[in-house]
């Protein structure tokens, strides 16, 4: 080969890597590149040690059961997935029901906004947000209603990445970000006008302890809306391929056991709410959710090819490689969970905070 066309042919893929690995596949604008994948406030070279470690909770089920164990393995979770969810999905962690003619986007927005819509709020109020990852909803939210936002995540990680995006948008004198545990949140009792967590409480080794800290902060007469993670009516424990994804499910997602819809209204009564309105938002008439996990299955090949090359080139930490292996197979999981109507990340709850008489 003559060397004009050695090296137009060097150039031409040199440009095709470095556009197929930095700037393809990024979910957001502005948003996490292949290149910049870290873990989280974990050091590079300890990556895969934490991988390892995430994988010991499962193989010792009766320490996750342990409320003092649950939010370090929640945290140690974050830590691996946050660059990747960032870059894969975008700022907003958490599904929403598809809608013909919409944008994944447009679908997540109307969802976040339903949230804060059904809280009632006005300009001004003061409302938390419980579990924020790195405040997607919550920059939606304040922008919609023109609250100020409070979120709270146990990730210190989300809590750097939230602050810069909240900055970025504009929006930080609407929305702050505290690190701390919603299982001993650091606020005042009745110091809320609203409270919302959308997927996050899913995580709390038991419902009743972050239910009763969300009643606990919240102002009398005020609401509280949440999207829980549920196993339906559907759900045959008999069934060992229900069973199997239902486990599929928590492996890949932190969860200390994903509790029977017919649970959260039941602890949402015990903690002392008054349940307004409870519905599974994935049901029909809505349109699937997770036909955005299936639709994303060559991006899932593309995102194994960039991960792998830049773990060889030693860019991305060791150990990213395993994390995302882990995630697809959680997708799939997710979306046979949803396929058979055995799962629902979107099962509503709105409760009140009763006056004091
Ligand atoms: C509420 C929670 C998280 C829900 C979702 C935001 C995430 C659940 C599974 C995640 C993903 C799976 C596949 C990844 C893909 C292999 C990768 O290339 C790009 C990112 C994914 C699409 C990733 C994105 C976020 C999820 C959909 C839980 C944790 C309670
Ligand atoms: C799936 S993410 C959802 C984030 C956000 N609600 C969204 O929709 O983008 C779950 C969030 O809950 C947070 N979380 C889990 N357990 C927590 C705990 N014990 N205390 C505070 N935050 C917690 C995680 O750190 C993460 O930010």
């Amino acid at each position: 080969m003559d060397p004009l066309a050695l090296f137009a042919t060097a150039s031409l893929i040199a440009v095709s890597l470095y556009w197929f690995i930095c700037i393809h596949g990024s979910a957001e604008q502005k948003g996490k590149r292949a290149v910049e994948l870290s873990g989280g406030s974990i050091a590079k070279e300890k990556v895969e040690d934490n991988y390892k470690q995430y994988w010991s909770f499962f193989r010792r089920p009766k320490e996750i059961e342990t409320t003092e164990n649950v939010p370090a393995f929640v945290d140690t979770f974050y830590n691996l997935v946050t660059d990747i969810y960032e870059w894969g999905w975008g700022q907003s962690f958490h599904f929403s029901p598809s809608i013909p003619g919409k944008s994944d986007r447009e679908c997540t927005r109307i969802h976040e906004q339903r949230a804060v819509d059904l809280l009632g709020v006005k300009p001004g109020a003061r409302i938390l947000d419980a579990g924020c990852g790195v405040g997607g909803p919550m920059r939606a939210i304040a922008a919609h209603s023109g609250a100020n936002i409070v979120g709270i995540t146990i990730n210190e990680y989300q809590v750097n990445r939230a602050r810069l995006h909240n900055k970025k948008a504009g929006l930080d004198s609407l929305c702050e970000v505290v690190c701390g545990n919603f299982l001993e949140m650091p606020f005042d009792d009745d110091s809320f006008d609203g409270v919302y967590s959308i997927e996050a409480t899913c995580h709390a080794p038991k419902l009743e302890d972050v239910y009763r800290e969300i009643y606990r902060v919240l102002k009398p007469g005020s609401m509280y809306v949440s999207y829980e993670w549920v196993t339906t009516e559907l759900f045959n424990s008999d069934d060992p391929e229900h069973v199997a994804i239902i486990h599929g499910i928590e492996r890949g997602d932190a969860l200390p056991g994903l509790r029977k819809y017919s649970d959260i209204y039941e602890v949402a009564k015990k903690v002392g709410f008054e349940v307004v309105d409870e519905k599974d938002l994935a049901k029909p008439p809505s349109n699937p959710w997770w036909t955005r996990l299936q639709m994303g299955k060559i991006a899932y090949w593309r995102n194994h090819i960039v991960v792998t090359v830049l773990s060889w080139l030693g860019i991305a930490p060791k150990g990213t490689v395993d994390v995302h292996k882990m995630l697809v197979e959680t997708a799939d999981y997710l979306a046979k969970g949803g396929d058979k109507g055995i799962f629902s990340p979107m099962h509503m709850i709105l409760c009140r905070k009763p006056e004091k008489h």
